[in-house]
């Protein structure tokens, strides 16, 4: 039976990857995350093209705090109205000058924007698990830091070297070394995502290398979804199920690595 709801633009439809959909009652969630400029928006780019849907964090975090919303009020009631552009919406670099130098702003802006951003990714994936898709990516920066990376089927990491890193970073941004080390200092070190990862994307190299492992990725993920998928179809509690264990396993897995680290250092 197919799913008559289509909330999704046809051409990003995952259908289009995973051809063979006849009925859809689970949608497996991937994480995607990286460090800042890694190449999340690159890699969320090239999986589009392949028809996967990705809810993209960064983009939901624009539009929670526009003009209008509650978010926007509690971040004038906290930062004050300098950090409004004349036509009212957020001056974005300022309030960034702020809290990329400051942790207590930092958590102060996080603790206004980030549930609002939860709640709109959750609805996003609602969405798109009623519209059949059969996979779904998050593409969150935040996702180690936040906890979300607790709630998603596989974690994959966009990596590559710190130096690299700020390098893309300074680029992009137009940026100093210091703003940008001021950004990068914000979130864990790439490295230490690493030890979340399921999968790593290693972007050190240039975009035909990264569109060769953003393949190799797809392949192994249609095995995976192929496989998972048909069980939890076929025997709807056993999908349930698997869903309860992958995620226990995956906290004694990250707790086992934390452990042996500790036990090391
Ligand atoms: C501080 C703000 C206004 C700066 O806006 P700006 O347009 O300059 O940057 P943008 O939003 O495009 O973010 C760029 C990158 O910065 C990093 N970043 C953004 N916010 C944070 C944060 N609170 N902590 C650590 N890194 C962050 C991410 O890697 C992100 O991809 C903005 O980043 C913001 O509102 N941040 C808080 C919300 C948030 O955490 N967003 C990240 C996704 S949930
Ligand atoms: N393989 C690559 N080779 C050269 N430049 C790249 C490559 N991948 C990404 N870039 C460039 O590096 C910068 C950062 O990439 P991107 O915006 O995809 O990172 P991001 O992880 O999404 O960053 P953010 O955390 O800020 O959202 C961009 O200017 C992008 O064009």
């Amino acid at each position: 039976m197919h799913r008559v709801i289509t909330f999704t633009n046809a051409r990003y439809h995952s259908s289009h990857f995973f051809p063979n959909r006849d009925s859809v009652d689970t949608i497996p969630v991937l994480g995607l995350t990286g460090g800042i400029a890694t190449g999340k928006s690159a890699v969320s780019a090239l999986l589009k093209q392949h028809g996967i849907p990705v809810v993209d964090a960064d983009e939901i975090a624009r539009e929670v705090v526009l003009p209008g919303t509650r978010a926007y009020g509690q971040i004038i009631d906290v930062f004050g109205h300098e950090i409004l552009q004349p036509d009212g919406r957020l001056d974005r670099p300022k309030l960034g000058a702020i809290v990329f130098n400051d942790e207590s702003k930092r958590k102060k802006l996080n603790a206004i924007v980030h549930p609002a951003v939860k709640r709109a990714m959750v609805w996003q994936v609602t969405k798109y698990w009623l519209s059949g898709e059969r996979v779904c990516v998050l593409d969150v920066p935040l996702l180690i830091e936040s906890g979300i990376w607790n709630w998603v089927g596989k974690v994959v990491v966009v990596y590559c070297s710190a130096e690299i890193q700020l390098q893309r970073l300074m680029k992009r941004d137009n940026s100093t070394r210091e703003a940008a080390m001021s950004r990068l200092n914000a979130q864990l070190p790439i490295t230490e995502k690493l030890e979340y990862a399921d999968n790593v994307i290693d972007n050190s190299g240039g975009p035909q290398e990264l569109e060769q492992q953003v393949d190799s990725f797809l392949r192994r993920l249609q095995r995976d979804v192929g496989w998972s998928w048909r069980v939890s179809w076929l025997i709807p509690p056993l999908g349930l199920l698997s869903a309860f264990s992958m995620l226990l396993w995956k906290r004694i897995r990250r707790f086992r690595r934390t452990s042996r680290r500790r036990g090391v250092s």
